[in-house]
Formats: structure tokens, sequence, C-alpha cells
């Protein structure tokens, strides 16, 4: 079939390469169905971040292909909501001002005032964070303010979402308290989403498909099905035979590939 023509993410020999000269990322070959969770995982340095922001959108260069469903990504008409590092909140606006500034320049909910203050209030609330709408992000903690990038990623209604290590500042119980939350409000809004995570049991707890990328350049992606731990109840995942299972296969590929 001609990739122009599979549905869901298509990423076809995506080569990055800083002007510094800096190879970020070897060749990267993924199909990804559209409505899936995709956990992304590798060492420091192998180019987690950069594929994300080559999908974002955020890299001038690179080579290789980018389609959703058959477009390219970057096409005015697909909507990708990012969750970066910093969490990427402007300081001078509210929490509120974030969400309503990224859906007016998506054109998310069109003019509509009503709509737009509804889903504003509508993602804050799933978030847990309806109290801090008029709050600035400085006056937050780290995990509220996840937390409001994440709401604000949602907000927009994205078909691709990106979550770069959006949970590496929190304590283990806040931690798992938002991979619940997350995880409800994909249900509600499905996008096809790619978490990059350092940690392997976040990649086994949330991921569909675990993606594995190796230190070599030169060294093949590794893509673990995880369907039948996806499958399970959020809260038995961790104590099951297959997360078990799965956390072997995972700590091999790391010993083999970094
Ligand atoms: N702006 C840049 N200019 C030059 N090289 C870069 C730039 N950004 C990243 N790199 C290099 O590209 C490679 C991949 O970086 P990237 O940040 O994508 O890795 P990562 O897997 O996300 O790492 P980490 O887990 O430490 O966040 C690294 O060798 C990094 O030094």
């Amino acid at each position: 079939m001609s990739s122009s023509r599979i549905s869901g993410l298509c990423i076809q020999e995506l080569q990055v390469e800083y002007k510094s000269g800096q190879v970020a990322l070897g060749q990267v070959n993924l199909t990804l169905p559209e409505h899936g969770i995709y956990t992304i995982i590798g060492p420091s340095g192998s180019g987690k971040s950069t594929l994300l922001r080559a999908i974002a959108g955020l890299l001038p260069n690179y080579t290789g292909e980018l389609l959703f469903n058959g477009k390219p990504v970057h096409d005015k008409d697909i909507l990708v909501g990012l969750v970066p590092q910093n969490y990427g909140l402007l300081p001078w606006k509210t929490v509120h001002g974030n969400i309503q500034v990224a859906m007016k320049i998506t054109g998310a909910a069109g003019g509509d005032k009503a709509e737009r203050e509804a889903r504003i209030t509508h993602w804050l609330s799933s978030m847990g964070i309806a109290d801090l709408a008029d709050r600035y992000p400085l006056s937050l903690s780290g995990g509220q303010q996840q937390r409001v990038a994440i709401a604000r990623a949602f907000a927009i209604l994205p078909q691709i979402m990106l979550l770069d290590e959006p949970f590496s500042a929190l304590d283990a119980v806040t931690r798992e308290a938002l991979q619940q939350i997350f995880l409800d409000n994909w249900l509600a809004h499905p996008a096809t989403a790619l978490f990059v995570t350092h940690d392997v049991d976040e990649a086994i707890l949330l991921g569909q498909r675990i993606i594995i990328l190796p230190a070599g350049k030169a060294d093949s992606i590794e893509v673990l099905d995880n369907a039948a731990v996806f499958g399970m109840k959020h809260e038995e995942k961790r104590g099951s035979n297959e997360f078990f299972e799965q956390t072997k296969r995972i700590r091999k590929v790391m010993q083999e590939k970094w």
C-alpha cells in the first residue's frame, strides 16, 4: 500500500541532523494507527525529543516523510497538541489565558466564545485544576503546571498529541494519579498520542505499543506490542504477569541496545 493511503501516523525514513552536524535521529520508520497511545523510551541523547519536535513542526530541517492519514503532518487541517518538557506556558497569561490563546491560535472551537469557555472549564476540571484558572504559571508547582499543559493540549482537541516526559518531575503517588487522569481524558478524546518517558513502568502502564530507541543511530528501533497490558484495568496492570513479562523484554532490549 502506498504510504499516502495508510491511516494514522506514518513516519518514513525520518532522519535529523542538526546544523552542528550532530545526527540526532538515524532513520525512523514507524506506522502508528490512529487513536493509540505509543510510549517512547530510549537512553539520553537517543533522539526522543527530536522525534516529537519533528512531528510538532519545530525543526526546520529533516529528511523523510511525516504523514497523518495520508496528509503531511504539518498540513493546517491537522491539529497537534504538544506538552513540552518545560511545559511551554506563557508566564504573563493566567492558566485560563494560556488555554484560550492556544485555542485561538489553532482555531479550536471556531469563533464561538461560549463553546471555547465551556471547553476550557471542562478540561481544567478533568485535570483537577478548575480552581487554578486565574493563577499565573509561575505561582504554580511543577505538577500543577504539568496539569495545565496537558489540559491545554487536550482543549484544542488535537488529532495528534505529543507529550515529552510530562510526569518526570513528580513524586510516585502524584505521578500514578496523573497517569490515571491522563488515561481517562485520553479515552474521552483518543488522539494519536506519542508519550516520551524515562520510566519503564510508565511506558508499560500507558502505551498500546512501546517504542524503544537504541543508543546507536544505526541500530534498529524495537516496537513492542503492549495491547495485553493496555486492555487491563489501570489498577490491575502493575501486579499482572503480563506487566512482569513486558518488563523483562524491555530490560533485554536495553541490555542489547543501550
Ligand atoms: N538544538 C540542537 N543542536 C544540536 N544538537 C542537538 C540539538 N538538540 C539536540 N541535539 C542533539 O541531538 C541528540 C538527540 O537529542 P534529544 O534531545 O532528541 O535526545 P533525547 O533522547 O530526548 O534525550 P534526553 O532523554 O536526555 O532528553 C543529542 O545528541 C543532542 O545532543
